[in-house]
This record gives C-alpha cells, structure tokens and sequence, in this order.
C-alpha cells in the first residue's frame, strides 16, 4: 500500500499539486485521472522520488519515504519498476538485453538466472519468440509488452505506468490494460496507472483518484463514476460522445 500525504508542489510560483492525499491499495490497479495538465505526472514523479514535493510526504507499506536516508530510499525504489510513456527501451539493445537490463543494474543474479528471470517475464506478457528482435522491429503494443516485462523483471513490489495506452489503438490498449490489471493481481503488486483515457478506467479503475487543477476532487471506482456529481468530472467524463450515448442507454434501461 502507499500512502501519500498532503502533496504540494510548485514550479516557478505555479501551484502544479495543492494538497493531495490518499491512499493507493496492494493488489489494484489504482488510477490517476486527469485531464492534461493537471498534475498526473507530477504526483507520480513525488511518488517516485524523482521530484521532491515542497510540502507532503509518501510512504510506502509503511516505510517512509520521503527526506528519509538514501538508503531506506534506495531500498524502496529497488522495489519500483515503472514503464514510461512510450515505452523508452534501449533502441541499440534487443528484447532480451532490454529486460534483463535492470536485473544486471539491482541484482546479483548468475547470467543462468537473469536469463530465466528474462524468458518468464517475456513469456508472461506473450512475447516468448521476440528475445533477439531489436525495438526498431517492434510495433507499438509489443514495445509497452516488453516494457512491462522490464518492469516485473526484478520482482516488483510497486508498478507505476505513465500513460501506458499512449500511441495505441483502442483494441491493443485494451489488451495492455488487461495485462498491467492481471499482472497486478498476480503477483499483489500496487499499481499506479495515470491515464485520461475513459476506456481505462471502464476497463481496469478499481481504485480511480481525479485530479482537477492540482486536486484530488473525486475518489472512487468504476462503478460509481458515472454518476458521480462532481461537475468537473461529470465535464471529464462526458466531454466524449459514446460515454454520453452510454448514460443515455443506462437511463433508459432503468426507466
Ligand atoms: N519540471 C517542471 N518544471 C516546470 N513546470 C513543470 C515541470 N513539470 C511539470 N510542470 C508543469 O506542471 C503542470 C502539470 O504537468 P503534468 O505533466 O503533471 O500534467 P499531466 O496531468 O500529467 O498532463 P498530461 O496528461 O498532459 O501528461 C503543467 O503545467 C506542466 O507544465
């Protein structure tokens, strides 16, 4: 579980994150949604350690993280594998190197090892017959497969994906949302999925944050956030047309 406490953050004088709190549980996907510009990425990045939030802290099972010793937080992030919009995979390596990177960078696993480590990660994310392929020859949903898989490959307490469906299409983005939920349960693994995509939080949103102009406004699950009454949300929601169309379909049936 992590839990984040009063989050602030500012750069440049410009509020970006005004007191976020919340709770992110083992075992779910937990989204960050949010449209562009809210502070999604920014919140990930104090989760992570990659910025420090002026005011706030984050814990993770229990173990604070924040200003804590380097050690305690190098220990933590250990635990963190993270697949970045984009994927950003080493171009001049292939598959296997990709995946077995972070395990050559944490561990002291014997070559036999990782590379049993690299061939179950693989096979898990159904790319079993790619290990010599480079990225270049990869398209767009493999890429975020062997993302994933470099990720999980160390064993991972804590999983966060930025925008993980960015580039692809509405069916492969469904089977890469059905892939980090799956995996997620798997292993117990808490996971962090920031998104804006509405098929997203339909799909995997057990546990969904919105954020809103650098604050959590809203806190739910996909079953209830259609007919949340939070303006800002319902604008979210219903700025796309089949999302209309469904609530229109669902009063309908109630009638
Ligand atoms: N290092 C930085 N320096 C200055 N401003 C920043 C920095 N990082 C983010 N910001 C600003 O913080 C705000 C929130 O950015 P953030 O990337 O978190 O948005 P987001 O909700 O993830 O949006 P998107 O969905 O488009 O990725 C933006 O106005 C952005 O310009």
């Amino acid at each position: 579980m992590i839990e984040i406490h009063n989050i602030h953050k500012s750069f440049d004088g410009k509020k970006v994150l005004d007191g976020i709190s919340g709770v992110f549980e083992t075992g779910k996907t937990n989204l960050l949604l949010g449209a562009s510009g809210t502070g999604k990425s920014v919140l990930l990045k104090c989760i992570v350690g990659l910025v420090k939030p002026d005011i706030g802290s984050v814990t993770f099972d229990g173990t604070y993280f924040t200003n804590n010793k380097l050690d305690i937080r190098q220990e933590i992030r250990r635990k963190i594998g993270m697949l970045f919009q984009g994927s950003a995979l080493f171009d001049s390596m292939t598959v296997e190197e990709n995946v077995e990177f972070p395990l050559k960078m944490l561990s002291h696993m014997p070559k036999s090892e990782r590379m049993d480590r690299v061939n179950f990660c693989l096979q898990r994310v159904g790319l079993e017959n790619a290990n010599k392929k480079m990225p270049s020859e990869l398209s767009g949903g493999m890429k975020k497969r062997v993302g994933i898989a470099r990720a999980i490959a160390p064993n991972c307490t804590y999983l966060f994906c930025d925008e993980p469906n960015s580039g692809l299409d509405p069916l492969t983005a469904l089977k890469i949302d059905a892939l980090i939920a799956e995996i997620t349960e798997e292993y117990n693994i808490t996971t962090i999925v920031v998104t804006h995509d509405m098929n997203s939080v339909i799909e995997i949103g057990e546990k969904i944050m919105f954020l809103y102009e650098g604050k959590k406004i809203w806190e739910g699950s996909r079953d209830n956030i259609l007919d949340a009454e939070v303006p800002e949300l319902k604008e979210f929601i219903f700025a796309n047309r089949l999302m209309r169309d469904a609530k229109k379909v669902e009063k309908g049936a109630a009638k």
